[in-house]
This record gives structure tokens, sequence and C-alpha cells, in this order.
């Protein structure tokens, strides 16, 4: 210590070292801040984002996912930091109005800004998928589902963030991205586990999806999704019904139930008590019932509630038909379903219903279950609105229903057993990340999930692969980011698209 002391006392140079050193040291401190603060060049940041929006039937979302800015390709990295429900109805209700579907975006759109940090905004992907309504829209009227999109893009393509295209997504992707995301999510593709079925129940669309070991395309080409993750190879069968979301279940179901164009329906899925004047023309304005509008009918007819489960089943079950099967075992309306194999997640209005109605629990006993439908749906409505003051009267109408829809649509429809039933656990996120197929969509068209397994030699461009016929794009083709239109760049495809 002293023999330091007197070295530096000693020294004459050495102060004027220090001196010079540190005049330096804050010389270029100084610059540091100046340049930083005209540049106005924030902190690195740790996390780079991705959003999603999902356009459905009833409404649209919004979904911000993060991950670990210096590493894209593991799994499990990429979680949902935040999303937003937009306003109003889904886009596919501004068919009168397109201009209204692009501004309904706008409260989402600035939330989107304040929570993406805005030195990323410009290299953030923003999607946009429509589902089930737009798919109607666009077989009712083509050129008014085409306005919605003009006005859509455009109210994105003025955001901050790199808008990659809006688009419908096909039943197939739909199905197929859901059991990603939940698969991912659960990290089972990366341990190569056995994967989870999905189930998804929108307001006009549902889909199921699962790996089937005994399935393998040659008996319906179409609902065949093959992929390669992380090095394992899966056959996944999926299916979309188009018209059997709920809200289009229970129109089909009201109009089996006018076809004759009565003046008064008595209707057992809604609660004793119940009474609502209801318009024939707004009840039959959609493609899944157009064709069965009655000829003759008045303007109205006035639906009252009898609150009768069993009935309801029965009304229920005349929307699905199981009078023909082309396949070796169909699910219904002739549509080919293999043996349900594993466990699956049911979410979206799975979810919203079974929590409302306390029937999450799928291992109670199929008896129990029919029980407290039976004795819910008979509860008269005055004493429902009492219950429930703050629920929306049009969910708190349609939970009876809802209910006897699900259970019917799972049993009956899907063929799930009292056994099997059990294998189904209802959910709506998973650690923190929303079910569903935004992000399985995101993944998807940002490429990151591989086709091998991050450890092994790369024999192929790291990206999530489907195994293309001889007319499906090669290998390690263009990233599907540069393009604007992802529908040609999704690297999934259903198998009969590869083939054709
Ligand atoms: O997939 P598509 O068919 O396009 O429709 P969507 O994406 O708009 O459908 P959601 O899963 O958002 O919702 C499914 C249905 O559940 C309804 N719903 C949403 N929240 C609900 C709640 O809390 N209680 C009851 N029903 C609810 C909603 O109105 C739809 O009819
Ligand atoms: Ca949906």
């Amino acid at each position: 210590m002293s023999e330091q002391r007197e070295m530096k006392e000693a020294s004459p140079g050495y102060r004027t070292v220090t001196i010079f050193v540190a005049g330096i040291a804050v010389i270029a401190l100084v610059a540091l801040v100046t340049v930083g603060v005209l540049q106005n060049k924030p902190l690195p940041q740790k996390y780079k984002y991705g959003i999603v929006m999902d356009a459905g039937s009833s409404h649209t979302a919004l979904y911000i996912y993060q991950w670990p800015a210096e590493k894209d390709n593991n799994t499990g990295r990429v979680t949902q930091t935040d999303s937003c429900r937009v306003d109003g109805p889904g886009i596919s209700s501004y068919a009168s109005n397109p201009r209204g579907a692009g501004e309904s975006l706008g409260d989402c759109m600035l939330k989107a800004r304040q929570a993406v940090p805005s030195s990323r905004h410009g290299e953030t992907p923003l999607y946009l998928g429509a589902t089930a309504g737009m798919r109607l829209l666009n077989i009712e009227n083509a050129s008014a589902s085409d306005a919605v999109f003009q006005a859509v893009e455009a109210a994105l393509h003025s955001s901050p963030f790199s808008f990659r295209g809006a688009r419908i997504l096909s039943g197939q992707e739909e199905g197929a991205f859901g059991w990603v995301t939940v698969n991912y999510l659960d990290d089972r593709l990366t341990q190569g586990q056995e994967t989870t079925g999905a189930l998804d129940l929108g307001g006009a669309s549902t889909q199921i999806s699962f790996v089937s070991a005994r399935f393998d395309g040659t008996e319906s080409p179409h609902n065949l999704m093959t992929f390669r993750l992380y090095g394992n190879d899966y056959n996944l069968y999926t299916h979309s019904y188009l018209c059997y979301g709920k809200d289009q279940a229970l129109r089909k179901m009201l109009a089996l139930q006018t076809a004759s164009g009565p003046t008064s329906l008595s209707d057992p899925c809604f609660h004793p008590g119940y009474i609502r004047t209801r318009d024939y023309s707004e009840l039959y304005a959609s493609p899944c019932v157009a064709r069965s509008k009655p000829q003759a009918s008045p303007r109205n007819f006035t639906l009252k509630g009898t609150g009768d489960f069993d009935s309801c089943r029965t009304a229920v079950k005349k929307i699905f038909d199981f009078s023909k099967c082309n396949f070796s075992r169909c699910s219904f309306n002739g549509v080919f379903q293999p043996e349900l194999q594993g466990s699956f997640g049911a979410f979206s209005a799975y979810y919203f219903v079974l929590d409302f109605l306390n029937l999450t629990d799928t291992s109670a006993p199929m008896e129990t279950i029919k029980d407290k439908l039976r004795e819910y749906c008979a509860t008269p409505w005055a004493d429902m609105q009492r219950q429930h003051p703050s629920t929306k009267v049009k969910y708190l109408a349609e939970y009876c229903f809802s209910g006897t829809y699900i259970l019917t649509l799972l049993t009956e429809g899907y063929n799930f057993t009292a056994d099997t039933f059990k294998e189904i656990t209802i959910i709506r996120k998973i650690k923190g990340s929303d079910a569903g197929w935004t992000l399985g969509y995101m993944l998807n068209l940002t490429n990151m999930i591989p086709a091998e397994a991050p450890d092994a030699p790369p024999a192929a461009p790291r990206r999530l692969r489907v195994h293309h016929g001889a007319h499906g794009p090669a290998a390690g083709g263009p990233s599907p980011l540069h393009h604007l239109h992802p529908q040609q760049d999704s690297v999934l495809q259903p198998a009969q698209d590869r083939m054709s």
C-alpha cells in the first residue's frame, strides 16, 4: 500500500496520465450520450415481436407475440404478451359498410403500437387471417367480401408494422394451426411426444384435428396435413365444418323448426318464460340456411322457451345427417373421420360455454353432465336473469342450446364415448397464451418451427416444412416473409392441394 503511494508520489507523470485518461473517458461518455440523444436510439431490445389478427365470425381479436431477439428458432420461446378485443362485430358484418371494418381495428392497432417498442415497429410482422364469417360472406357476396378486405388492408398498411397480408384461411389451415399452437405451447413437438388433438368451436365453423396412426390420407386426402417438425413426421387428420359453429348451428336448428313458416315456435332449447320476436329474413340471412327459407312466411315469429333438455337434444340432433357415409367410418354429413386417438384440448366456445355452465370437468360421469344441463335448461328465464345480471343477455339466453349442442357434437357427431370424453381438457390458455390458430399461423409464416431438431445436423433448411409431392415448392425456397400474399407461401398445405 505505502509502496504504491510512494510510487505514485514519486512518479511525476502519474497525475498527468490519470487526468488524461479521465478526460478521454468523460469526452467519450459525452460523445456517446450526444450521439444517442441525437439519433434518439433507445437501448437494444431484448425481444422481437409478431402480431396476428384473428378476424372471426363473431369478433376480431389481436394477439401480440414475443420471443428472445438473439434466438428465433427454439421451441416454447414464443409467448403471447398482449391481446386486444376489437369492439363490435366481426369484419364480415360490415358488408354494407366496408370502411367501418377498417375503422373498427383502430383502437387495437393503437394498443399494439404502445405494446411493441417503437424501435421494433418496422420489423414486426403483422398478419390478418379471417375465418368462417368471411368464408360465408365470400360465398354469399364475393364483391362485398373483397370490399371488406380492401378496407381492412388499407387500415393495416397505414400502421407502422410490417403488414404481410390479410386473407381467408382454409378450414384445414384453421384446424391444423390450432393443433400446432396447442402442441407447441405444451412443448410436445420438440420432445417428439404423443401430441394432443385440437377442438375449436367458433361462431360459424368448428374444427377437429388429431394425429391418427390409422390415417395416411388414402381414404380422404383432403383431411390430411403432413408435417415434419423438429425431426418428427406427423400425419394430421383435420376437418372443418362450415355452418357448425355455435351461432350457425343455432340458425340451422331454428330453420328446421320454422320450415313451415309458423307465427310462433315453442323451443325446448330456451328457458321457460323466455320469449322473443324473431325476424324471418334476419334468421335466414346466411348461406347456411338460406335455401331452406319457407316460401311463404309472416315477417316474424314468436320464440317461446320451454326449457326441456331432452327435447332440445332431439332438436339439435336433427341438424346432423347420419344417413350416408361413403367411407369406412364417418362423423356426420358423410365426412370421413378415423377412430379418435389420444387426448384433446377443446378451446374457444367449448371453454366459454362449459366454463359458464361449470361443466369443464370432463371426468364427471356423462349422466351427471346431462342431469346438470337438464336442470339448467329447466331454470325459468326470470331466475336466470336475476342470477346473472351482468352476463350478456344473448349469451345467457343461449347457454342451454350451446351446452346441448356441444354435448351432441362431441358424442353423436365426433363419436366421443363415456370413456374417450374424459380425454378432453377444456382450455382457454396454455402458459399464458390463448389456445387458437393464430400462434401456429405466425410460427409457420415466420419459419419459426424447424423441420429438423435444432441439435441435429441441418440436412434441410430449418423451417416448418411439409412433404410436398412432385409439384410442391422446393425445400428451402424463398422465405414466406418476403411476400405479401402468404396464401401462396404457407408451407403448410392440405394433401389434396399438393396433389392437384
Ligand atoms: O371461428 P369463427 O367461426 O370465425 O368464429 P369466432 O372466432 O368469432 O368465434 P369465437 O371462438 O370467438 O366465439 C365462438 C362463439 O362463442 C361466443 N362467445 C364468445 N364469448 C362468449 C361467452 O363469454 N359466453 C358465451 N359465448 C361466447 C361467440 O359469440 C361465438 O358465437
Ligand atoms: Ca375462431
